[in-house]
């Protein structure tokens, strides 16, 4: 189980950042005093527009970032205090690729397989099924350069689930994947609940949401606006659709603050 308690995270901003931000502000709150539990087996989302506090609460979580105050435990484990063995237990995944361009599939996974102390024999094991689902294999000797944006995005996510991790946290699972690899990402996923496994997801997608979340919570300026199942915050809102539930609690958060 997943539990965030009263999560909080302030940047400090740089001249440079108050510049871009256009404010004269020294910090900013993406993450204001978040509460929410993740049980095992289920698929989780955050939603919310862009600049809600969803990456950057994934990536505390992720143990990438602390928080500045609050806590998050997985399973028992602190992610401040049990950050190795969290990281064992845990994929952060994102479409943001970040891969020698030099390489090859099959060195890459080889390689992070080596580094998260995978023995050769269920390292190939891994890497002939992930290769093969995302149909990777074909282009597995090929460099990183060489390939699609499509392909690099499938490698990249290949590579990050390695190790088999009880818990895949992805940063927008389907951002910038065209409708056939968004499909294949969504449906491994699924597939991955059905084992047991947990998932967390960030998207500002209403209908990625809708279809692939047990349970949703609506993030607004890092605040948690609502949480339940499709069907409940419906519910909460009168409404028989995502988006316009989440509209709803966006009037309401707003006209509130
Ligand atoms: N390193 C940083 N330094 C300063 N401010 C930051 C930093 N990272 C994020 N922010 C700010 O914190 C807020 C939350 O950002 P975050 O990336 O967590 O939101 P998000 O919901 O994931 O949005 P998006 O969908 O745009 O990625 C935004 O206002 C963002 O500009």
């Amino acid at each position: 189980m997943i539990e965030i308690k009263n999560l909080t995270k302030i940047y400090k901003l740089s001249k440079k950042q108050q510049k871009e931000h256009k404010t004269k502000d020294t910090q900013k709150k993406a993450v204001d005093d978040l509460s929410l539990t993740v049980d095992r087996g289920e698929i989780f989302g955050l939603l919310g527009t862009n600049g809600a506090g969803k990456t950057t609460t994934l990536r505390c979580l992720a143990t990438l970032l602390k928080p500045t105050s609050g806590s998050i435990s997985i399973d028992g484990l602190d992610v401040c205090r049990d950050s190795e063995k969290v990281r064992a237990k845990i994929s952060f995944l994102t479409n943001e690729i970040k891969m020698d361009p030099y390489f090859t599939p099959d060195y890459l996974f080889s390689f992070f397989g080596r580094l998260r102390g995978m023995d050769n024999s269920l390292v190939e094991a891994r890497k002939k099924e992930l290769f093969e689902y995302f149909g990777i294999t074909d282009f597995k000797n090929k460099k990183v350069e060489e390939l699609s944006t499509g392909m690099k995005q499938k490698v990249s996510i290949a590579v990050s689930l390695v190790h088999d991790p009880e818990i895949i946290i992805f940063d927008e699972p389907t951002n910038g994947l065209d409708i056939i690899t968004a499909r294949a990402v969504l449906d491994y996923l699924r597939m991955e609940k059905e084992q047991g496994k947990t998932v967390i997801v960030s998207t500002h997608v209403m209908s990625e949401a809708q279809k692939l979340c047990d349970r949703i919570a609506i993030i607004i300026d890092g605040r948690l606006a609502a949480m339940g199942t499709l069907e409940e915050l419906e519910a909460q809102t009168q409404t028989s659709d995502l988006e316009d539930a989440f509209f709803e609690f966006y009037r309401q958060n707003v006209k509130e603050a």
